[in-house]
């Protein structure tokens, strides 16, 4: 399979999620590539429409807030140019002592959800780094691997509750 991971960090947590997800995926024989989300521009953009499967990752910021480098992703993948991605999935890195955890989390599968984009499968949300729980996330791309290859395809609805579609 073809792999694309997109990720914003700033002190690592969430690089050190998508790490573990591409040597899952390594480890699978896929082939995958890693863009920073301020990495992306027109070029990279484009090439998520020849993916089985693009990874959004980021940390919530200031009171639920989703970085404007992942809000700008969207705006150009999304709205500017429409990329048809074929399936995603989501995850990311917070903190328990706030209010709205992982909530930009949540805010990339409502954009995605918007543009009738599928899911492979539920939302990732970690409290901080994977160090402790490895296996959680490479269990967990595991099952979006496994989902993808038999048309297992999920939807966030507007009360953002994820429904399940086989589609083979
Ligand atoms: C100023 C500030 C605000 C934060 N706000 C939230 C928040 O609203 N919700 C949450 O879950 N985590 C919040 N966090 C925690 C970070 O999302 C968490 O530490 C994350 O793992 C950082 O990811 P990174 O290492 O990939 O940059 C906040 C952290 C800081 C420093």
């Amino acid at each position: 399979m073809n792999i694309a991971i997109i990720c914003h960090s700033m002190s690592g947590n969430t690089e050190e999620v998508a790490t573990l997800i591409e040597s899952t995926h390594h480890h699978r024989g896929d082939h995958v590539v890693r863009y920073d989300a301020d990495r992306v521009g027109y070029r990279e953009a484009r090439s998520l429409a020849s993916c089985d499967l693009v990874y959004f990752g980021s940390y919530t910021w200031a009171d639920g807030i989703l970085p404007d480098e992942m809000k700008d992703t969207f705006r150009l993948v999304l709205k500017e140019l429409n990329v048809p991605i074929r399936q995603a999935a989501v995850f990311g890195t917070g903190d328990k002592m706030f209010v709205h955890f992982c909530r930009a989390v949540d805010e990339m599968a409502y954009h995605l959800s918007k543009y009738g984009i599928p899911l492979a499968g539920e939302l990732l949300k970690i409290e901080q780094s994977p160090r402790n729980q490895p296996f959680n996330v490479q269990h967990w791309a595991e099952r979006m691997a496994q989902n993808v290859e038999e048309g297992v395809m999920h939807h966030v609805d507007s009360e953002n509750q994820i429904i399940v579609a086989q589609t083979s």
